[in-house]
């Protein structure tokens, strides 16, 4: 191809990329096969200078302001990091520097947190504003979500400068995303992928009250304000920290590349025992008058480069394909591999994801696959070592039937995964129920474990979560290391659970996609398990966010006989099926019979909590003022024809803070 044609393609390609990584937090490539594409563009760039594009990608930060927030500009703008992925990559980097700065020079060697940039300004001590980078000049302006951060200081400690900006990184810990995810596929949810672009989602998400349950961190990395008293980036870190800031005490001061060297092979190895995601190192001009002197080019510092990580991979056979059946019939394609060490663990298996994931690959039994460990906790299978594969070997033909009970396997249109339709029949899904019902979130029951279930259903004492309730102690007492005093806690516990308020029951009940949340919605709109029953799609479709893939998957689940006949022995043994005043704690009825409209954009809370808290205090929302108006909320940048019907009809025009002093 020739250059010039090259060069648009890469171009188009790469902005495309930004998009889906800045933008939509669902990247399709590897970064590091993003890296070389945008290094290729780059060279062909460097050779043929005429004919690069404008707003080339290689020349500017690559994310992109939303509009789904307040757009905000930087008091000073945000870049990106020029990177290497080689140690001749970095001493060419120091050369640069040499040139341009005379004498000795020192550096700060940070971890390079993997999440979503922030910019945090703070005036006389408090947070004014967090502000996401956007595309460098301007970005999101996502305060709310970003007080929701415990790591985040809302007022400061110390002597701080009058005003300046802190610039940070919002991670999801390890652990956080796997108990994030344990609860997805829990509620029938398909996991995120990885902890980078949950966090970086999350900071997107228009309810606050959601970003609050995301295990976020924010891990702070320089300081940025006009006449600030600092000499070097070392000291800046040591004063943000003062101040009140999170910043991980990894960051080393070094005097030469040979130090950066050791810090780079030190993390390179030990990078896994840290809790959260990093993907490299940043190595830093120490002094901040040399920075100054530096300066930056059109995307980067060049007082700055990060040496990233290669993503560990190690090769291994693929000895056998197996199918796993979860709790809501999904079924799991795992690769079961030669056992091999990789990123400090020994790696038995891997996740296929689902067919198209193996037709992708075009992964087989005996082949011999590239196994990576990325930000995902399980690994993952990457690719197949094509030269090594058996001549008459065959391509993976995807199970057609259950293998667990072997009704034939059901795609819906446009999904993903395979499904086993017989949810009523088939082992694993009764287990798993059963297991899910009985859940720490759910029913709770104290003296029962998921083992023993498996174990009641596998000797035919149980069928169901209803049979529960029937259970004797006779029954029981013949099982496997099962105690007088263990059968009787276990009985006990059970009736105990009859107490579980209606939108635990609701969730327990399994029912796909009603997680913890929706649970609760329902409960809300729908005060009893027979309204809920009643309920049709377009009723359903009609609560706030319930979604058409939601009410479908209720109204699949009520047309099922048995579901009904279960709800209905559940109903007769006690269980709470009807809402009670305090379940969906936090209410109150101090807005009862008041009418709002909502108008602008909002700094404390967005607009959905705003919305979901005059609805937790007994009031009611509208979209357009009439006479029946109370209060018109209002934020700023309203519409100026709302404002000026407000006026004629005299409602009365609050803001933000005298509505939440209301409540
Ligand atoms: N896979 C894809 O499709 C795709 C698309 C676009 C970008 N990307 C990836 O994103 C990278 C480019 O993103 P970028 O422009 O945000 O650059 P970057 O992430 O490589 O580096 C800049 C960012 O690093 C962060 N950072 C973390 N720790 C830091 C520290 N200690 N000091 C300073 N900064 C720190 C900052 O938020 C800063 O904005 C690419 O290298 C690529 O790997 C991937
Ligand atoms: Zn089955």
């Amino acid at each position: 191809m020739e250059p010039k044609e090259k060069i648009k393609l890469l171009t188009k390609e790469l902005h495309q990329h930004n998009y889906r990584y800045y933008v939509l937090d669902k990247p399709s490539i590897s970064d590091y096969d993003f890296d070389m594409k945008l290094k290729e563009l780059e060279e062909l760039e460097r050779k043929h200078p005429e004919w690069a594009l404008d707003n080339s990608p290689t020349q500017r930060v690559g994310g992109q302001v939303t509009k789904n927030f307040k757009t905000v500009k930087h008091d000073s703008r945000m870049y990106s990091l020029a990177n290497s992925y080689s140690k001749e990559e970095l001493l060419d980097w120091e050369k640069r520097v040499k040139k341009l700065i005379p004498g000795e020079i020192s550096y700060t060697c940070e971890l390079k947190y993997d999440g979503a940039s922030i910019n945090l300004t703070y005036q006389n001590g408090q947070l004014l504003r967090a502000v996401t980078r956007g595309d460098g000049e301007q970005g999101d302006e996502v305060t709310a979500n970003v007080k929701t951060i415990r790591s985040v200081p809302l007022q400061l400690q110390g002597d701080f400068p009058a005003r300046f900006d802190v610039r940070a990184e919002i991670v999801l810990p390890y652990e956080g995303f796997a108990r994030l995810n344990a609860e997805r596929v829990a509620a029938g949810e398909e996991p995120y992928a990885n902890p980078r672009n949950t966090a970086s989602g999350s900071l997107k998400l228009q309810d606050s009250t959601e970003v609050a349950k995301r295990p976020l961190d924010c891990l702070a990395y320089a300081v940025v304000g006009q006449d600030l008293n600092l000499t070097t980036q070392f000291e800046s870190l040591k004063s943000a920290r003062e101040w009140g800031f999170k910043v991980p005490e990894e960051a080393q001061q070094m005097n030469s590349i040979d130090e950066v060297l050791h810090f780079i092979n030190y993390w390179d190895e030990h990078r896994h025992d840290l809790p959260y995601e990093t993907d490299g190192v940043v190595i830093k001009v120490n002094n901040l008058q040399h920075q100054d002197e530096l300066g930056f080019t059109a995307k980067a510092p060049r007082w700055a480069i990060a040496y990233k990580f290669k993503a560990e991979q190690v090769e291994t056979k693929l000895n056998q394909i197996t199918y796993q059946v979860g709790r809501t019939g999904a079924i799991t394609p795992v690769a079961n591999l030669e056992p091999v060490q990789l990123a400090g663990t020994v790696v038995k298996r891997a996740s296929l994801h689902n067919a198209d994931q193996i037709e992708k690959l075009d992964v087989r039994e005996q082949d011999y696959v590239y196994v990576e460990k990325g930000g995902e906790i399980i690994p993952k299978i990457v690719g197949v070592n094509f030269s090594k594969r058996e001549t008459d070997s065959q391509p993976t033909k995807y199970i057609t039937n259950c293998p667990e009970c072997d009704t034939v396997l059901k795609r819906e249109e446009g999904e993903a995964l395979h499904y086993c339709v017989n949810a009523a029949g088939c082992p694993p899904q009764i287990v798993g129920r059963i297991q899910h019902f009985i859940s720490r979130k759910a029913m709770d029951i104290e003296g029962l474990g998921g083992e023993t279930v498996a174990l009641l259903v596998r000797e035919g004492i149980i069928k169901n979560y209803a049979d529960l309730y029937t259970l004797q102690k006779e029954q029981i007492l013949p099982l496997e290391r099962m105690a007088d005093k263990s059968a009787e806690n276990l009985i006990q516990g059970i009736q105990k659970s009859k107490a579980v308020p209606y939108p635990r029951v609701l969730f327990g009940l399994g029912i796909r996609f009603v997680g913890e949340t929706v649970a609760k919605t329902l409960c809300k709109a729908f005060p009893n398990i027979d309204a809920l029953q009643e309920a049709s799609l377009e009723d359903l479709q009609a609560v706030n966010e319930i979604g058409i893939r939601i009410a479908e998957s209720v109204t699949d689940f009520f047309a099922i006989e048995q579901n009904r006949e279960l709800i209905k022995r559940l109903k007769d043994y006690g269980l709470q099926l009807a809402i009670e005043e305090t379940d969906l704690s936090p209410t109150s009825s101090v807005l009862s019979g008041k009418n709002f409209v909502i108008s602008g954009v909002f700094t404390q809370v967005s607009r959905n909590e705003l919305k979901k808290l005059i609805e937790d205090n007994g009031g009611k929302v509208t979209g357009s003022i009439s006479g029946n108006t109370d209060f018109l909320v209002a934020g700023e940048n309203m519409g100026p024809s709302k404002l000026a019907k407000a006026e004629k009809l005299n409602t009365q025009i609050i803001d933000e803070s005298t509505f939440l002093n209301m409540i």
